[in-house]
């Protein structure tokens, strides 16, 4: 079992990693002090498949334990659950002493975060995700939300976990493309970790799919540790060094709504990422060696993520929409090379449109 600290300015918390951690640890969920009954935001399908592991975890709970299980796609991530979720909490006198546990991928996460966030002000609230995606990102950091307004994620806040349970077990139930989503994002932490971390990956990320628990230890325990220390210094995303965690993403949001979430977040972080390694060699700040090996990578995973017909003029539209844009124009990030990020980066309407155009051609039909 592995414990990596995370010393937020709002909250100084514990991750804790390792196979079946949430039965181990039922004793750590009942000892977060004063609180009694709790609701558990949970993933249908995960309930269905680790109904055992749960319901035993469930057991160790103190006081009343409300269950909310719902279908955890981005049409869900709403306005709606939230009301559905506040609806239980009041019928079950659910109060400020109360806690929430949030138990699925990064969409039950950051639904669950959220209305933890709101309710009565703020409850305690702890992350157990079981994707591989969650592990390595979403459960991380405090980042909160729900989707709106066919933006994503425009609505939410930033609240840290009392703590956080990666139980690796739950890796043995992801379907391939689960596996693949995370990947995504653990490519993002290559090229922001720098090239050792990157060729490590490029090298390894097969094991993955072998459900090889070295690996898969190590890449957890790496992007948890990197995304850690940049919440430390940048939590709520202010000074501006959280922004290079949204590497890739000012495309991949853009993506996911055009093309009416037919495609995943973490696919679309792939994709994205190739758009953002275009517009860095385009715009002059990636030489073209560092664009291919970068790339190289990118492309092994053309069969497995397949966009329908996109229309660049509407994508480019919605990146307007960022939460990181200042002044009426787009701020992307982008990079040099692995390692060596520049946030704020602006690009005229042809640049953007070469970078969508070529970052996306190897994932259209
Ligand atoms: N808050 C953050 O910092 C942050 C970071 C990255 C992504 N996100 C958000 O996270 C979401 C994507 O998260 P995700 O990829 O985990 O998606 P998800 O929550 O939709 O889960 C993906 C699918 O896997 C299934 N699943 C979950 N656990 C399983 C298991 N153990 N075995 C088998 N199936 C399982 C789910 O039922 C679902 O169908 C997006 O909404 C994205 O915006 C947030
Ligand atoms: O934690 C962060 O900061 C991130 O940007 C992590 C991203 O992987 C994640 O998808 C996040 O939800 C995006 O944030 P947003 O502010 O662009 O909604
Ligand atoms: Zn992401």
């Amino acid at each position: 079992m592995k414990k990596i600290n995370i010393n937020a300015p709002s909250r100084n918390y514990d991750v804790f990693i390792g196979n079946n951690v949430i039965n181990k640890y039922s004793s750590k969920i009942n000892s977060l002090a004063g609180y009694n009954d709790s609701i558990i935001i949970v993933d249908s399908n995960v309930y269905r498949l680790h109904k055992e592991k749960i319901e035993s975890m469930i057991k160790g709970l103190k006081g009343n334990v409300v269950v909310y299980k719902f279908k955890a796609d981005e049409k869900n991530k709403s306005l709606d659950s939230l009301k559905k979720i506040f609806d239980l909490m009041l019928r079950k006198n659910l109060g400020r002493s109360s806690f929430l546990i949030a138990l699925g991928g990064g969409i039950t996460g950051d639904l669950g975060g959220f209305a933890a966030s709101v309710y009565a002000r703020g409850i305690g609230y702890i992350h157990i995700p079981t994707t591989l995606l969650a592990m390595v990102d979403s459960a991380i950091g405090g980042k909160t939300g729900i989707n709106y307004g066919h933006t994503k994620n425009i609505i939410g806040s930033f609240y840290q976990p009392e703590s956080v349970l990666i139980d690796t077990e739950f890796i043995k139930t992801l379907p391939r493309d689960e596996l693949l989503c995370g990947l995504g994002e653990v490519i993002k932490y290559g090229l922001l970790i720098g090239d050792d971390f990157f060729d490590y990956v490029a090298k390894n990320y097969r094991k993955a799919f072998d459900y090889n628990y070295s690996f898969l230890n190590k890449v957890i325990r790496e992007s948890v540790s990197l995304k850690g220390s940049i919440v430390e210094k940048d939590e709520n995303e202010k000074s501006g060094l959280r922004k290079i965690l949204n590497l890739g993403h000012t495309f991949a949001h853009a993506i996911e709504v055009e093309q009416n979430h037919k495609i995943k977040h973490g696919q679309a972080v792939i994709a994205g990422i190739a758009c953002a390694l275009h517009l860095s060699n385009k715009l002059g700040m990636m030489n073209d060696e560092y664009l291919e090996k970068y790339l190289s990578l990118i492309i092994e995973f053309r069969n497995e993520i397949k966009l329908k017909q996109y229309n660049p003029e509407t994508l480019y539209k919605i990146m307007f929409r960022d939460k990181k844009n200042k002044k009426g124009s787009i701020n992307f990030v982008l990079l040099e090379k692995a390692g060596k990020l520049i946030i704020d980066a602006e690009a005229d309407k042809r640049d953007a449109l070469y970078a969508i155009n070529n970052g996306l051609q190897y994932f259209c039909e």
